[in-house]
């Protein structure tokens, strides 16, 4: 079911200073941000040989990264998301499985303009899972 990691999202208070750090201190090529009003996030990506970092920050009131933060004040490592080949046939395997898809189960159009879905991090030893198609 798995491919690649796709990215590892890190969740910041501030993205704009999280951005710097990483393009200053890190020195990593580091994308412009993006809003996603539908996800409650706004994002940037640090790109990486390999991978890529996802830096989000929360983005209207109703953001799911808006908990996280006021349990993590100074941010932390908040999803990991996989590649796969076909979202529906893995998610309805997961489900099949016992795994918690949340939301209402269908896939959503993330940051790459591609399907995405979260697994619930309860089902999956305290990590949020993301699969995104490819
Ligand atoms: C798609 C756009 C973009 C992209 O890559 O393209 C993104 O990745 S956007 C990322 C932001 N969107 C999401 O995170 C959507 C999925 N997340 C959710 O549905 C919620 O955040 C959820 C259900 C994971 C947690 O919701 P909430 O915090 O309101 O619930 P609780 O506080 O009751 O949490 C339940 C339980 O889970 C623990 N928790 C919460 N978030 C995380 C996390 N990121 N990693 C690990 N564990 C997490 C929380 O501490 C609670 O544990 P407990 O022991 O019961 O206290
Ligand atoms: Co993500």
């Amino acid at each position: 079911m798995l491919g690649r990691i796709n990215h590892i999202a890190l969740a910041v208070p501030d993205i704009a200073a999280a951005s710097a750090t990483y393009r200053e201190t890190l020195g990593a090529k580091v994308s412009a941000p993006q809003a996603l009003p539908e996800h409650g996030v706004t994002v940037v990506f640090v790109e990486l040989p390999n991978s890529k970092v996802e830096l989000l920050e929360p983005l209207g009131e109703t953001s799911p990264v808006a908990a996280f933060l006021a349990k993590n004040p100074d941010g932390g490592m908040h999803h990991i998301c996989y590649e796969v080949a076909d979202i529906l046939a893995a998610r309805d395997q997961l489900v099949a499985a016992g795994a918690r898809v949340l939301g209402d189960g269908e896939p959503k159009i993330g940051a790459h303009g591609k399907q995405v879905l979260f697994l619930h991090p309860k089902d999956f030893f305290g990590t949020l899972i993301e699969l995104e198609q490819v």
